[in-house]
């Protein structure tokens, strides 16, 4: 049952199995937070961590910390952290890099491992970054690319049914309308076409359970800067399916995927695994951060988690409806990521004038207010107020002062 009143709410909060973990956040007052879908919040381990990786690791044991304190490993280890949150095995997942250039690995590994065909199927809206560096491996690949809308069913598989789509890129979660795609489905109509299939899990990674290895999927990345609260510019993941490993050749080919790096020898030779996916030295001291945050991640019941998530989105979607905008977001559960997307050609300034209100979401081009959900530390009466204070800004006609109108930065 959606609560529908405050105190209803409250009641809510005081039953809920993952209110502990709120206190495990240092969270700024008088803020509600909407936008863990872009930068997730500060774990409350997180600056220790950081700390003792800077002063007693790095400052104390200097070089030995690459063995002592497992430095080398991190992607490994880090990897192995994220593996159950995606429904992987822990040796399928390596971290490190960023988001694009491990989608720029996926793809041009899937290409080569699909030789016979040279289309690169993407989906119109997906997040740019997607879509570049699909342009970019193309380019160099000297594949084709094609976009189609990943919402319209027919339409992907007719694409994928012409027979020459080697490698399909689709986002689990759409960052723009929260669109839940069916992993396990569109996998298997890619599969029976002879298309490998790489997720984008950047909008999906700790906000829902992710099934990679049971939905049979090819390759995924995702960052961990978003839901898996590792900081801004967090490394990021990358999965690579067991049965594609002996094979998969990526083009970074630096010397920590190398099979053995300390032999310093001067031609290439993969690592095992999804090792061979890694480039060169990672940045540490931000790994830190990741593995504070995983800490906390593996203590989380994910069933509870999108239990909850759904409750919030669905409590803001039925609390925000007096204000009379509309749905981007797909009202049934099983197709809605842990986000709520509204239109308004003038969202951008309102989106200002929540923020103004302690609010915090974000405005997407053309015209996305875009509320990220992040159950770990989101209160049903945060989400309540969060609704209230949107209907006023809304109604009271706020938003119309010139001052919101100006765009600011990064948003
Ligand atoms: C779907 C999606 N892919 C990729 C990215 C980002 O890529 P990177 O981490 O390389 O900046 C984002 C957000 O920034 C995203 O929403
Ligand atoms: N990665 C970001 C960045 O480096 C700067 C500003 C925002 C971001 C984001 O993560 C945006 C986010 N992917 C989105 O869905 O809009």
């Amino acid at each position: 049952m959606t609560p529908t009143t405050r105190d209803d709410c409250l009641r809510r909060d005081e039953k809920d199995p993952l209110a502990g973990f709120r206190d495990e956040f240092l969270l700024p007052s008088g803020t509600v937070y909407l936008d863990g879908n872009s930068l997730g919040a500060l774990p409350a381990a997180t600056p220790g961590r950081v700390a003792r990786t800077v002063e007693q690791e790095w400052g104390e044991r200097l070089i030995a910390s690459w063995n002592e304190a497992g430095w080398w490993e991190k992607p490994r280890t880090l990897g192995a952290g994220i593996a159950p949150l995606v429904g992987a095995a822990p040796h399928e997942v390596v971290v490190g890099d960023g988001t694009s250039a491990n989608l720029f690995k996926a793809l041009v590994a899937a290409l080569r491992l699909n030789p016979e065909r040279h289309v690169v199927l993407g989906e119109r809206g997906n997040f740019p970054t997607d879509l570049y560096i699909t342009e970019g491996v193309s380019e160099i690949m000297g594949a084709v690319e094609r976009r189609v809308h990943a919402d319209n069913r027919a339409a992907l598989a007719g694409a994928l049914a012409a027979g020459d789509v080697a490698v399909l890129l689709l986002s689990h979660v759409d960052y723009s309308t929260g669109a839940l795609r069916d992993m396990a489905e569109i996998t298997r109509l890619a599969h029976a076409n002879g298309t490998l299939v790489v997720w984008d899990l950047c909008h999906s990674a700790g906000a829902l359970p992710v099934e990679l290895a049971s939905d049979r999927a090819d390759f995924a990345v995702g960052c961990t800067y978003k839901y898996l609260n590792a900081g801004p510019g967090a490394p990021a993941f990358l999965f690579a399916a067991e049965r594609h490993h002996a094979a998969s050749r990526q083009p970074l080919t630096g010397w920590h995927g190398h099979a053995r790096p300390f032999d310093f020898s001067a031609g290439y030779a993969p690592a095992e695994g999804a090792s061979r996916f890694l480039s060169g030295s990672q940045p540490v001291v931000a790994a830190a951060a990741l593995e504070a945050s995983l800490e906390l991640w593996q203590r989380v019941d994910l069933g509870l988690l999108r239990e909850k998530s759904l409750a919030l989105t669905d409590l803001f979607i039925e609390a925000t409806r007096p204000a009379g905008l509309r749905l981007a977001t797909p009202r049934e559960p099983e197709r809605r990521g842990s986000q709520v997307s509204l239109r308004h050609p003038d969202g951008y300034a309102m989106v200002r004038a929540l923020i103004e209100r302690g609010v915090v979401g974000d405005f997407r081009a053309p015209d996305i207010l875009r509320f990220g959900f992040a159950p770990l530390y989101l209160r049903y009466a945060d989400v309540f107020d969060a609704a209230q204070a949107l209907v006023e800004v809304v109604r009271s006609g706020e938003w119309r002062d010139p001052r919101f109108a100006v765009a600011t930065g990064v948003t």
